[in-house]
């Protein structure tokens, strides 16, 4: 039989079925591929072999097209039917205009790119409502910044969400401990945290002092200078003493090598871990060689330091006047409790990346509205004076200090340091409200769907804040003016529920400790001359792990 007769055959026959049609398209190409062996050559025969794989490309698609398209409807019924069962109502719709929905990730990137993605998500808001979905690339994703909802996630039905995409982006640098972990083994991570030990920290003013120091050192008098790297640079000094009990002193020149080559790893992988975020469960397609250096030559450095505290404790062991705190820091107190030194390295790697860019970022966003408002910076002057004259600053008496107090709580509120955050939806889960042509009914999620809680958008309700969400005035937080708004979900710059921050009096009271300092230390800060400073939420933002400043922290200290 020719290959010509069989072509000939298959066009005069009827196809049944799209499983029909693949079968008679594979045994055609099985045909002409005995046909190439036995003539030793393909001639004619290739252009018909080509029209054949074509053929068998384009049915291919179709039973690919027709596959979606029946799942999607099976899905349709099945969601309705529970929507039905639990009294939901379909939700606020995104509507996107291009192919798949690709419209929007693509203007997310471009909005990305121009420092403006908040914007862009507030601009959503604007246009879909407090919790509404959209559909991309066939996978339906959630937005909510609405209190009742994110009380929800966060609490009331958090056992139903999980950290999965979280865990597949962040692995790679920092292992599996509290902030990728779900469930049993979340729990136990989360309870060797003891806050005993952040409380005991937090109150010592010797552990921020010597970095505090080395950070004014850097800035010197008389100049300009951008403070956000250094601040990147005092966190991550401060958090290093804080959990290894061993700082890298990046704000020195007697940084050692092996702590400069840290620094440096850290700094890169990080970055390019808000990158592989951005990519969320297609992350794999983004580890370049240099970030797996990188993560390399940190867990090198980070080995050796807990191989080192695992000695100590081994001597400890021995002498029985042992002092599980003897180590004086948290990789001290932990080695009692964790054998593996792998799972040592991820607790510590964990604290590392959520304590150090969260504060760096509170202290950027903080100096800049100080050098600002100078009207607000010259009250906290007052507070200063008032609590310490001439005397040591005592990181203690700082959370005394109301109005630097209610200065924190506004920048943390205009620019919360993890402003967007998502949950992977572990089963179909029910969410109160955000259904229906009003928006009141619950809503289902359906298990698989990440649901994407925007905190930055939340604080700049109006109905919760007042015409002037939009303004820095940390007077708004004064008598507890606000209290009823932090108790329903409504200000959550540390979020809320089991998994509240645990870091958030250390972050603070590091916070306040350095801002005194500066204070103290330069009589004078404002912006240079030629600065102009964009309306509050105008200004260039790069949103990765954290939010930080796009146009840095550029003050005068004279
Ligand atoms: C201004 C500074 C900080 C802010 C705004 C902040 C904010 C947050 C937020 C919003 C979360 C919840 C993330 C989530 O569930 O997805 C979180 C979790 C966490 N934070 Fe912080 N944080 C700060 C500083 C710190 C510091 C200094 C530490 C420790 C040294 C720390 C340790 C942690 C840990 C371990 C978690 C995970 C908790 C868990 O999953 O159970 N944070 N933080």
């Amino acid at each position: 039989m020719t290959s010509h007769n069989i072509t000939f055959m298959s066009e005069n026959r009827s196809f049944e079925s799209p499983s029909h049609l693949l079968e008679l398209a594979s045994s055609k190409v099985v045909v002409l591929q005995s046909q190439k062996s036995s003539n030793g050559e393909l001639g004619l025969a290739w252009i018909q072999n080509f029209a054949t794989v074509k053929a068998f490309a384009i049915i291919f698609f179709i039973i690919l097209i027709c596959k979606i398209i029946l799942s999607q409807i099976r899905w349709n019924n099945a969601t309705k039917a529970l929507e039905q069962r639990y009294g939901c109502k379909e939700p606020s719709h995104l509507r996107t205009h291009w192919f798949f929905g690709i419209d929007k990730p693509l203007q997310v990137f471009a909005a990305s790119k121009e420092g403006r993605v908040l914007r862009y998500f507030q601009s959503l808001v604007a246009e879909a409502g407090n919790t509404f979905e959209w559909t991309v690339l066939g996978s339906r994703v959630w937005g909510t910044q609405d209190p009742e909802n994110i009380k929800a996630v966060l609490s009331t039905k958090e056992k139903f969400f999980s950290h999965e995409v979280r865990r597949e982006v962040l692995c790679s640098l920092i292992g599996d401990a509290i902030f990728t972990q779900d469930g049993a083994s979340w729990r136990h991570s989360r309870a060797l945290l003891k806050p005993s030990f952040f409380q005991k920290h937090c109150t010592n003013s010797a552990l921020f002092q010597e970095h505090v120091d080395n950070l004014i050192t850097r800035i010197g008098c008389d100049s300009t200078v951008d403070l956000q790297p250094l601040f990147f640079s005092l966190t991550l000094d401060v958090t290093t003493a804080f959990i290894f009990g061993k700082s890298v002193y990046s704000l020195t020149p007697s940084q050692t090598q092996e702590e400069a080559e840290f620094s440096r790893a850290f700094q890169y992988a990080q970055v390019y871990l808000s990158k592989r975020y951005q990519l969320g469960r297609l992350c794999w397609l983004f580890n370049g060689q240099e970030f797996r250096d990188s993560c390399k030559t940190v867990h090198a450095y980070v080995d050796k330091i807990v191989d080192n505290a695992m000695q100590v404790k081994a001597r400890s062991v021995l002498d029985p006047s042992n002092d599980k705190g003897a180590q004086g820091n948290l990789l001290g107190e932990l080695v009692f409790d964790v054998d593996d030194p792998i799972q040592a390295r991820a607790h510590l790697m964990h604290l590392l990346l959520a304590g150090r860019d969260t504060t760096a970022c509170l202290l950027t966003w903080t100096m800049r509205l100080l050098a600002r408002y100078q009207e607000v910076q010259l009250r906290v002057r007052e507070e200063i004076s008032a609590m310490f004259g001439s005397a040591a600053v005592d990181v203690n008496k700082t959370k005394d200090m109301a109005y630097l107090t209610c200065v924190l709580k506004e920048v943390l509120r205009l620019y919360p340091s993890v402003p967007v955050n998502s949950r992977t939806a572990a089963e179909d889960v029910v969410l109160p409200t955000g259904g229906g042509e009003d928006g009141r009914s619950p809503v289902l999620v359906r298990k698989g769907e990440d649901v994407a809680v925007c905190v930055y958008s939340l604080h700049r309700r109006t109905d919760l804040y007042g015409s002037d969400a939009d303004v820095f005035r940390p007077e708004r937080w004064q008598n507890g003016a606000l209290d009823h708004v932090e108790k329903s979900y409504g200000y959550l710059p540390f979020h809320g529920g089991r998994r509240v921050c645990p870091g958030r009096q250390f972050a603070l009271a590091e916070a306040s400790y350095t801002i005194v300092r500066l204070l103290k230390a330069f009589p004078m800060l404002s912006l240079p001359a030629e600065t102009t400073f964009p309306e509050i939420g105008m200004e260039k933002q790069i949103l990765g792990l954290t939010l930080a400043s796009g146009d840095g922290c550029f003050v005068r200290t004279s």
